[in-house]
């Protein structure tokens, strides 16, 4: 399907810059490039990501969105998340809050387990819209397998500049094990309204995020503020940042950074706004904590801030359902039940 040209992000509303990492140059093990996303993980926990090669099937994930949207609502609603803390399937718009006082969001999206789109035509974890399973072959496996790589090899990085024995952070991310790794496609309907958040302040409950956006609408909390600056979709650049996991993993070291998500700015306001993100999570066994035991340089962190937790007593499986479950607006109580949603911002408070 041709892209529609879409109107440029309004030159007149501040951005915050990004680094721009190449991804050739990391997959190649170049020292300044290692150490330039090492300064863009550590410092907001949010960069650009070029030559990633993986246009040509983020187009076909968009592709999947249009075609999913397209089905009956009442066909959509048979695959619903549900509120016991599932997160592979569809979610309707308006069923999670987005602050605490349990303003609901806007936003629908699909998720697709990475566990599904490895196993297919076999079904691991449940089952999804015929739109889907269309696709599950030509496009979502393909896109899953891409993304892995990527993130993987990221990972790899992060493992050696972490100081971390050989192979630490795969082993808590094995290809066998069931995890909350899964691709999301989410859209928000038209709407004129540019400051009502579409999703609401979070940081991602996984290890890594690798985003697409054709329109602005994200954005990150600047570190140290609680100034909030949009994130400018650059055509070709995905748009990568850390979550909780590997901010606990590693002491703090690696930061997970608060962002939400607002309709589109300026000449983009009233326009359909898809975004695509693949995420990686740890293994549902693994224990979220700080690896003091396998590295002096998160001992040391871990030690230079006592005041903080990083030993969660959850496991990736308990986080992420936690998390989930509470953003429910049918699980709401009062503003202790968006608290409960809460990732590391609590860890780092
Ligand atoms: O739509 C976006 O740009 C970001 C989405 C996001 O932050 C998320 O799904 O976790
Ligand atoms: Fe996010």
């Amino acid at each position: 399907m041709p892209v529609p040209a879409i109107p440029a992000f309004p030159d007149n509303t501040p951005t915050h810059p990004l680094l721009v990492i190449d991804y050739e140059l990391l997959k190649n093990g170049d020292t300044m490039e290692i150490g330039r996303l090492w300064d863009a993980a550590t410092k907001l926990g949010f960069w650009y990501l070029k030559n990633h090669g993986a246009d040509e099937l983020v187009a076909g994930m968009f592709d999947l969105g249009a075609e999913t949207i397209a089905l009956p609502l009442e066909e959509r609603m048979k695959f619903e998340q549900g509120d016991d803390g599932q997160s592979f399937g569809y979610k309707a718009a308006g069923v999670n809050a987005v602050d605490a006082s349990g303003e609901p969001d806007t936003v629908e999206f699909l998720n697709v387990a990475k566990d599904d789109a490895l196993a297919w035509p076999k079904q691991a974890r449940r089952a999804y819209p015929r739109t889907a399973n269309a696709r599950m072959e030509s496009t979502v496996g393909p896109f899953v397998r891409k993304s892995l790589e990527i993130n993987n090899c990221l990972l790899e990085i992060f493992n050696e500049k972490l100081g971390l024995p050989l192979g630490s952070l795969m082993e808590r991310h094995k290809m066998e094990e069931f995890s909350g790794s899964e691709t999301r496609i989410t859209r928000n309907a038209p709407t004129m309204n540019t400051t009502k958040q579409v999703i609401g302040s979070h940081t991602d409950f996984g290890s890594l995020s690798f985003l697409h956006n054709r329109l602005g609408g994200l954005q990150v909390l600047v570190p140290g503020s609680d100034s909030w600056q949009y994130v400018k979709p650059i055509p070709g650049h995905a748009i990568c940042n850390v979550g909780d996991a590997l901010a606990i993993f590693s002491g703090g070291i690696l930061r997970s950074n608060l962002h939400r998500v607002l309709p589109p700015p300026g000449s983009q306001a009233g326009l359909e706004r898809w975004s695509l993100v693949y995420f990686t999570r740890p293994g549902n066994s693994v224990v979220l904590r700080a690896l003091v035991e396998d590295s002096p340089l998160i001992a040391e962190a871990v030690a230079k801030t006592p005041e903080k937790n990083y030993e969660t007593g959850a496991t990736a499986l308990e986080w992420f359902t936690r998390r989930i479950k509470y953003q429910r607006i049918n699980n709401r109580k009062g503003p202790e039940t968006w608290m409960a949603s809460r990732g590391t911002e609590r860890v780092e408070a």
